[in-house]
């Protein structure tokens, strides 16, 4: 179990104050079965919800991250809307490298797109550190939402260093990131530097966002799954443990989430040390929880992993999919239910209200109440 951290987070940081520990998303990531489990959903906040759409029309994606109010607003949509126990931060990935100075935009339905890649160890050398001033629309943002929350917890999130270097150095959206795989062993030196960078430039985006009131941090290594074990230990965990550094001392909980990531996933917990590194692992719908909690061991809780997929299917058959990862969960310390990737943009947002209400009916997810509990292999 975690223990109570001493934290230098601001008195009135709702985590510090007492607001948002009790809740059931911080307690379940601290390895404490609340009475009812905690449900989110990554991307919840988006393309899925009209009202996201309507207030959208007529600014650019990352022009929409870097408004206040904007952001904030769509940030609460979802929390208003499905009666989820969490806000995840409406931004981007991407955000933190526009704010260092990288041209980078956001083309709709394809993702991330750079002015120009970053491919030699020149490349490298050019980019800008971050300036902390820079992330003032993000520190604003972030006051002004967990001001509305009240007792409900913000998660702030950032990219993990191979997840962006995936993107800096392909240039954008990419299959197996080939090019970036092939930097990391030919270059290896200008590799590591260049995690390094991306290390530091989203570990400062997730403490702005900590301390100007995030009661969790996520960490986003969406594409860990292109890699070899051996690469992702070697070359690619201690730069995500050097981005997970900058909110250690502000004692907030810790998600690390990775897609097809079952062959890393007791690698992503330790961080290559040999203690458990982080608080909560975020399992895609490849891998069972039973299975995957055989692999990361009970010092850590698990989130997930509901197949987006299903969430198109007819009612009963996603019912039964839901109570059967709960079920699966219940091997686990403690379960945040969430789906195994982020919501597709084309879910009918009322389904995703039907799914927290039959989340919140099954009582702590251990107790049998869902009536599956003797249908267990
Ligand atoms: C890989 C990655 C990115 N961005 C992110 C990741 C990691 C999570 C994951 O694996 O999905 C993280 C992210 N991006 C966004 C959030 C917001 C919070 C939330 O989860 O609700 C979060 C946590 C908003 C967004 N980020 C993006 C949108 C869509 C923008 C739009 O509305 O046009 C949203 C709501 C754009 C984006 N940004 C990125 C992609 C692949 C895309 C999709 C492109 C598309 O399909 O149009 C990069």
């Amino acid at each position: 179990m975690t223990e109570a951290t001493t934290t230098s987070l601001p008195d009135s940081h709702p985590l510090a104050s007492g607001r948002t520990s009790g809740s059931r998303l911080v307690r379940a990531l601290r390895g404490d079965r609340p009475e009812t489990l905690p449900v989110w959903f990554m991307r919840q906040a988006g393309r899925s919800l009209p009202e996201y759409r309507e207030l959208r029309v007529g600014t650019a994606m990352l022009d929409a991250c870097l408004d206040p109010e904007m952001a904030s607003e769509i940030t609460l949509q979802p929390v208003r809307r499905h009666g989820v126990d969490a806000g995840i931060f409406f931004s981007d990935i991407v955000v933190p490298i526009k704010l260092a100075g990288v041209d980078v935009e956001i083309v709709p339905g394809r993702g991330p797109v750079l002015g120009s890649p970053i491919r030699t160890a020149a490349d490298v050398d050019a980019l800008e550190p971050l300036d902390p001033a820079a992330l003032e629309p993000i520190r604003q943002a972030v006051a002004r939402t967990v001001e509305q929350l009240g007792d409900t917890p913000l998660i702030g999130f950032a990219g993990a260093p191979f997840t962006l270097a995936a993107y800096l150095v392909e240039g954008g959206p990419s299959k197996d990131h080939i090019r970036a795989r092939t930097l990391m062993h030919a270059e290896p030196e200008t590799w590591s530097r260049l995690l390094a960078w991306a290390a530091e430039v989203s570990g400062a985006f997730l403490r702005a966002q900590v301390l100007a009131g995030a009661s969790a941090a996520q960490l986003f290594d969406s594409w860990v799954g292109s890699l070899s074990r051996a690469d992702y230990v070697r070359s690619v965990a201690p730069h995500s443990a050097q981005a997970l550094s900058h909110v250690t001392d502000l004692g907030v909980p810790r998600i690390h989430f990775g897609v097809g990531s079952g062959e890393v996933l007791a690698d992503m917990t330790t961080l290559g040390t040999d203690t458990v590194g982080v608080d909560a692992v975020g399992v895609d719908w490849r891998l069972p929880l039973d299975e995957a909690v055989r692999r990361v061991g009970t010092g850590v809780s698990v989130q997930g992993n509901i197949d987006p997929a299903m969430l198109s299917a007819p009612w009963e058959v996603l019912e039964a999919h839901v109570r059967e990862v709960v079920r699966r969960g219940g091997a686990a310390r403690a379960h945040v239910v969430n789906l195994g990737h982020g919501v597709p943009p084309e879910t009918d947002p009322t389904v995703l209200t039907r799914v927290v209400e039959l989340v919140h009916s099954l009582g702590d997810g251990t107790d049998g109440t869902d009536g599956t509990a003797g249908a267990a292999a």
